[in-house]
């Protein structure tokens, strides 16, 4: 049996994959935690990849990792970090996206020059915030890795370059997307001056191999390995619901859109990946748990137990700031509070908050490719609730597919893998879909609208 390991370095844990190459069937899985922040020391991210692939790594005939988009790995001419990575979700750099922006000539020729208007998340942002905040750091680095390219180089042979793909490069906002080339004067508009910068390599590419000799193949951003590892068509659009919230789909042409709706980034499979994406998602069901001091489980028993509206009871969820839209220093508002409000009510509320978010996000990627999908999917960590199962089709409106169970970005990564192995992609059937669906409560969403628009 030909074995490939997937990787998954996401925002709060590694989750590892090894499947058979012949079919995608799962083998054998391991996961290990990461710190819990906005800012980590990439290096828990490496221990964290090698506990969880540990016996797994030596019976893989190839690899590839996909990991959390856009992270800043700022590395010293040593190879070690000149400071904690900042992540995605890390928003003290909006300053430098706006001030970034604006000297590329405004949010169009943003979009133009890298197929998204700039915000905080992106590397770049992060960069020039280094640049203004702590130059005696900035002067220190002399090469920027994203977390899939620091994973990637340390599970490879010692003294291997760095790699990375067009997918996750799309996303530093040094990189004609379009193209597919970096864009050195950004980076250097960004940073002050240009450093060392991983080689983009192909898809399909054989980049690099393990010490052990294995092929390791290029790797992406979460979301283009998702897509991957879903099998996503034209028309599709997946909704993944983990740290970040994000709808996504498929598109043969590169998307510049100049309002910020929609970032352009690229695939992993040689085509683009419009997607909008929330920095508030799992976590918000996750705080409610802990406010109401209950289980996952006890909260969406709590949740389906309210009727819908919750009683009167909106939350606009932007607790740690927001992205989509675009309020990095938003935090989070209650309204209609009143000595009749229930747990259930709060906990309903939770769920049609996360949900109202992602319908929001839903609308942005329909409205940018013009078309009503073919197939809503739905992925990530909080499709565990039942309550995010039941409420999904009915605050989204539509019927929402939900595959089995399980770590797409991982096995988008070990698709990828098998890929650079054998020379052809894979075709890994999807065991049997569940198609969801309820009544739709667009009364949700207008009651959610006016929060958010107040
Ligand atoms: N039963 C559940 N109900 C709601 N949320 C859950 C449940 N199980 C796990 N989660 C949440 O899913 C999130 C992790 O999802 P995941 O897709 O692995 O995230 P990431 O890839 O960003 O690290 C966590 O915030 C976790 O609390
Ligand atoms: O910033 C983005 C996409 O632009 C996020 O989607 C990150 O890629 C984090 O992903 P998860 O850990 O939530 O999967």
């Amino acid at each position: 049996m030909t074995l490939v390991l997937g990787v998954d370095s996401s925002t709060q844990s590694t989750k590892a994959l090894l499947v058979d190459a012949d079919d995608g069937t799962v083998v054998d899985s391991r996961t290990a935690p990461h710190p819990a922040g906005t800012e980590v020391d990439p290096r828990a991210w490496l221990t964290a990849f090698d506990t969880a692939t540990a016996g797994l790594l030596e019976r893989a005939d190839a690899v590839a990792v996909g990991g959390q988009q856009h992270g800043m790995v700022a590395l010293d001419e040593a190879g070690e970090p000149v400071r904690d990575a900042l992540l995605w979700n890390d928003t003290r750099s909006a300053g430098a996206a706006r001030d970034l922006i604006g000297e590329m000539g405004g949010p169009q020729a943003c979009a133009d020059a890298i197929g998204s208007v700039m915000v905080a998340s992106f590397t770049a942002s992060k960069l020039r915030w280094l640049r203004d905040h702590e130059p005696e750091n900035a002067a220190r680095v002399a090469e920027v890795l994203l977390p899939h390219d620091y994973v990637s180089r340390h599970l490879s042979a010692p003294g291997t370059p760095a790699f990375t793909d067009r997918g996750d490069a799309s996303g530093t906002g040094y990189f004609a997307t379009a193209a597919g080339e970096w864009r050195p004067d950004l980076l250097e508009l960004a940073l002050g001056r240009v450093v060392g910068l991983p080689t983009v390599v192909a898809p399909d590419a054989v980049a690099a191999h393990t010490a052990g000799g294995a092929p390791v193949a290029a790797g992406s951003g979460d979301n283009a390995a998702a897509a991957l590892g879903m099998g996503l068509e034209a028309g599709d659009v997946l909704v993944s619901i983990g740290t970040s919230g994000v709808a996504s789909t498929i598109s043969a042409v590169p998307v510049a859109d100049g309002s910020g709706a929609i970032t352009g980034f690229a695939d992993a499979a040689g085509g683009f990946l419009p997607m909008a994406t929330t920095i508030n998602a799992a976590q918000i069901l996750d705080l409610q748990a802990r406010w109401l001091g209950v289980d996952h489980d006890e909260l969406a028993a709590l949740a389906l137990a309210a009727p819908a509206g919750s009683n009167g009871l909106t939350l606009l969820p932007y607790y740690g700031g927001e992205r989509t839209p675009n309020r990095p220093d938003a935090t989070g508002t209650w309204v209609g509070l009143t000595p009749r409000t229930t747990r259930e009510d709060l906990a309903r509320a939770a769920v049609e908050a996360l949900l109202c978010s992602l319908a929001d996000a839903v609308d942005l990627v329909v409205g940018a490719t013009g078309q009503e999908p073919r197939r809503i999917l739905m992925v990530g960590g909080a499709t565990r609730s039942a309550a995010v199962r039941a409420l999904a089709p009915a605050v989204l409106g539509r019927p929402v597919v939900l595959p089995p169970a399980g770590e797409y970005v991982a096995r988008g990564a070990a698709r990828q893998a098998a890929w650079a192995l054998t020379g052809r992609l894979p075709d890994w059937e999807l065991a049997a879909t569940e198609t969801l669906t309820a009544d739709p409560t667009p009364v949700v969403r207008t009651a959610y609208a006016a929060v958010r628009d107040a």
